[in-house]
C-alpha cells in the first residue's frame, strides 16, 4: 500500500502469464497475490495482453451497444436472476449496465445479439467480446489457483476450478450535468467469487483500504482491477477480505465505461469450505449453500436490505 497521504492498491505484474506452476516466477507471484489479499483484499493486476487495437474495439463495441435505443435495450432480459439490463435506477441514475450470462458460451452470444440487434448480423461484437474475455478469465484461473496452493488445499484445486462459471458486466456511466452531482454506483462489496474490473480512461473506481480510507484507483490501458467477494470468503471460510468500493463520476463530458468480469459458483454446486480450513481457531462461518439459491435471496426485500446478505442467508 502507498504512503498514507495517497494510498494505492498493490499492483502485480500478471504480463507473463505463461509461467507455470511449481517455478520460482510463480511462486512469487502468488506470493505477492496472497500479501495483497490480506493487506486489502484487492490489487491492480498488470496485464499487458491486449493490443490497443483490440482494447478500443472491445469498449467501442460497448459504447455501440448503449447507443441502441431505451427499448431495444429493455428488450434484453432472461429467466435467470441479474442477467438483464438495468437503466438508470434511482439509486444510480447515471449508471445503466448488461450483464451476460457466461460470455465464452457461443449461443449465449448469439442469444444476447439477436435481442439486441434482430435485424442485423453482428459477428464482430460477439467475437470481440469473446477474444478480450478469454484472456481476462484464463488471468481470473490463474489468481484462484494461486489462493487455492496459497490455503494449502490443492487436494480440492480440480473440483473447484469446476466449480465456476462467468459472467460479463458492460456498464456506462453518464457524465453528470453540474459538478455538484458526484455519483455512479454506491458502496458495496461483491457477492461472487472474484471480480476483475477495467475501465475506460475516465476512471472513476475508488476501493476502500481495510482502514477506511478511499483508494481513487488510477487509470492505465494494462489495468485490471482484482476484487474478492463473500461468496469466495465462505468457501475459505473466512480468510479473504472483500473489500468495499464504489463509482463516482465527475461532470466531464465523456461517460464512463467499465467491464466486469465475475467468477460465480455453478447453479447447482454446493459451496462447502474445505474441512481443513476449519478448527478451533476458524469455526465454521457459514453452512454449505448453492450461490444460485442465493442469487434469489439477494432479489428479495431482505437480500437487498444488507450488505452482510450470506451471512444472512446462511451465516453459523
Ligand atoms: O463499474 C465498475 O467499475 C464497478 C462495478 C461494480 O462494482 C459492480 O458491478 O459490482
Ligand atoms: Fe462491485
Amino acid at each position: 500500500m502507498g504512503s498514507e497521504a495517497s494510498p494505492s492498491l498493490p499492483v502485480i505484474d500478471f504480463c507473463k502469464l505463461d509461467i507455470k506452476p511449481g517455478t520460482p516466477e510463480w511462486d512469487s507471484l502468488r506470493s505477492q497475490v496472497w500479501k495483497a489479499i490480506n493487506e486489502c483484499g484487492s490489487f491492480e493486476a498488470v496485464f499487458s495482453k491486449f493490443s490497443q487495437e483490440l482494447r478500443e474495439s472491445f469498449l467501442n463495441e460497448a459504447e455501440e451497444l448503449f447507443a441502441l435505443p431505451l427499448e431495444t435495450k429493455k428488450s434484453y432480459v432472461t429467466e435467470k436472476p441479474f442477467r438483464k439490463y438495468v437503466g438508470q435506477s434511482p439509486s444510480s441514475p447515471l449508471n445503466e449496465s448488461f450483464i451476460i450470462d457466461d460470455p465464452l458460451i457461443f449461443h449465449n452470444m448469439e442469444n444476447f445479439c439477436n435481442a439486441l440487434w434482430p435485424h442485423q448480423e453482428k459477428p464482430s461484437f460477439r467475437e470481440i467480446i469473446q477474444s478480450f474475455c478469454k484472456e481476462v478469465f484464463e488471468l481470473e484461473k490463474t489468481i484462484r489457483r494461486m489462493i487455492v496452493e496459497s490455503l494449502g488445499v490443492e487436494k480440492y484445486l480440480d473440483e473447484h476450478m469446476n466449480s465456476a462459471n462467468h459472467l460479463l458486466l458492460l456498464a456506462k456511466y453518464a457524465s453528470p450535468q453540474t459538478s455538484d452531482v458526484d455519483s455512479g454506483l454506491p458502496a458495496h462489496t461483491d457477492k461472487n467469487m472474484i471480480t476483475i474490473l477495467h475501465q475506460n480512461e475516465v476512471g472513476g473506481l475508488e476501493v476502500q483500504t481495510k482502514g477506511g480510507e478511499w483508494i481513487r484507483v488510477k487509470f492505465s490501458p494494462d489495468s485490471f482491477i482484482v476484487l474478492f467477494g463473500q461468496s469466495l470468503n465462505a468457501w475459505t471460510n473466512g480468510r479473504l477480505h472483500c473489500p468495499y468500493h464504489r463509482v463516482r463520476v465527475n461532470e466531464n463530458n465523456k461517460a464512463r465505461i467499465s467491464a466486469g468480469f465475475f467468477t460465480i459458483f455453478k447453479e447447482g454446486y454446493t459451496v462447502e469450505a474445505p474441512e481443513e480450513l476449519v478448527d478451533e481457531e476458524h469455526p465454521l462461518l457459514f453452512k454449505p449453500f448453492d450461490y444460485s439459491e442465493f442469487l434469489k435471496f439477494l432479489q428479495t426485500f431482505a437480500g437487498r436490505s444488507t450488505e452482510s446478505a450470506l451471512k444472512e442467508y446462511c451465516g453459523i
